[in-house]
């Protein structure tokens, strides 16, 4: 068993998968290490190795890592940079720069593309990358996402305040709000996606329609009738991860 996880700036998102078949047996999201050590202690058969990407500070990875391999023995290996991988071509001046789970979720995206895709990914922030069929990384953008837009309102401003539950309820429809939790909560799905629909643009004036359009994070269905072709794939940084770390 392979214990794999994708620690983002919110999240941790882990799963476990069967090391010959690569099935998935288990997973889940949690909001901290202690929550995360917790749902690997209840597990039927503990895990024997790990592999993750992390978008957190090096202090955060690193006793994360030392966390899981004192309860579980686990051997970590952490996704590093890389300037290439399985033929695609990282596209930033310092590649050490991109984000990682950017970097895989492209990865994985051109895997599944065979052939030039934008990957969008809906976390804490909104990102969007472009890979040209040869493999090579155009780039991207990078904007707040649905948790970063939604708390800067409530903490820059004096009368916008709500709770989570009628957050979840204001999502219903995206008609215009009739209460400030309506109008706050789909204003903001109607910023990312119209970001989706621009991204969108800008892959039909590189490529015209030869592209794979593929959606991932959290609130990747939030935007997903912006981009009625897109593929959602929730495991997107996983599949990056098994390319950019093998552990046979
Ligand atoms: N089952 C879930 N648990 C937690 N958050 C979820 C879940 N489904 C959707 N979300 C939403 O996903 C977003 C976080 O996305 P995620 O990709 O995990 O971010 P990050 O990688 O930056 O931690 C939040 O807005 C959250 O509300
Ligand atoms: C852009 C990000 C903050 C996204 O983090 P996430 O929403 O996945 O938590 C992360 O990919 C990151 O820290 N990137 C480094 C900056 C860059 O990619 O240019
Ligand atoms: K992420």
């Amino acid at each position: 068993m392979i214990l794999e996880l994708d620690c983002g700036n919110s999240f941790i998102k882990w799963r476990v998968i069967n090391a010959t078949e690569g099935a998935v047996v288990a997973g889940g999201i949690v909001d901290s290490d202690q929550a995360l050590v917790a749902a690997v202690a209840t597990l039927p058969e503990a895990p024997r190795r790990c592999r993750l990407v992390s978008v957190r500070s090096e202090e955060e990875t690193a006793s994360l890592s030392a966390r899981l391999a004192q309860h579980f023995a686990l051997d970590v290996v952490v996704a590093q940079s890389a300037r290439e991988v399985s033929g695609v071509r990282n596209g930033y001046d310092d590649y050490q720069r991109l984000g990682l789970d950017r970097w895989l979720a492209v990865l994985g995206g051109f895997h599944l593309a065979h052939g030039a895709c934008l990957v969008m990914d809906f976390g804490t922030a909104a990102k969007a990358d472009f890979v040209a069929a040869d493999g090579e990384h155009l780039g991207g953008f990078i904007c707040p996402g649905m948790p970063l837009m939604r708390s800067q309102l409530r903490t820059h401003t004096r009368r916008i305040r709500y709770d989570d539950a009628s957050a979840e309820r204001a999502l219903s429809s995206l008609a215009p709000g009739r209460s400030t939790v309506e109008a706050v909560e789909r204003g903001c799905v109607h910023m990312l996606q119209g970001f989706v629909r621009s991204q969108l643009e800008h892959a039909h004036e590189l490529w015209g329609e030869n592209f794979t359009v593929l959606l991932t994070g959290g609130d990747a269905l939030l935007v997903q009738q912006a981009a009625p072709q897109a593929r959602v794939v929730p495991d997107l940084v996983f599949v990056g991860l098994a390319m950019a770390c093998p552990l046979d």
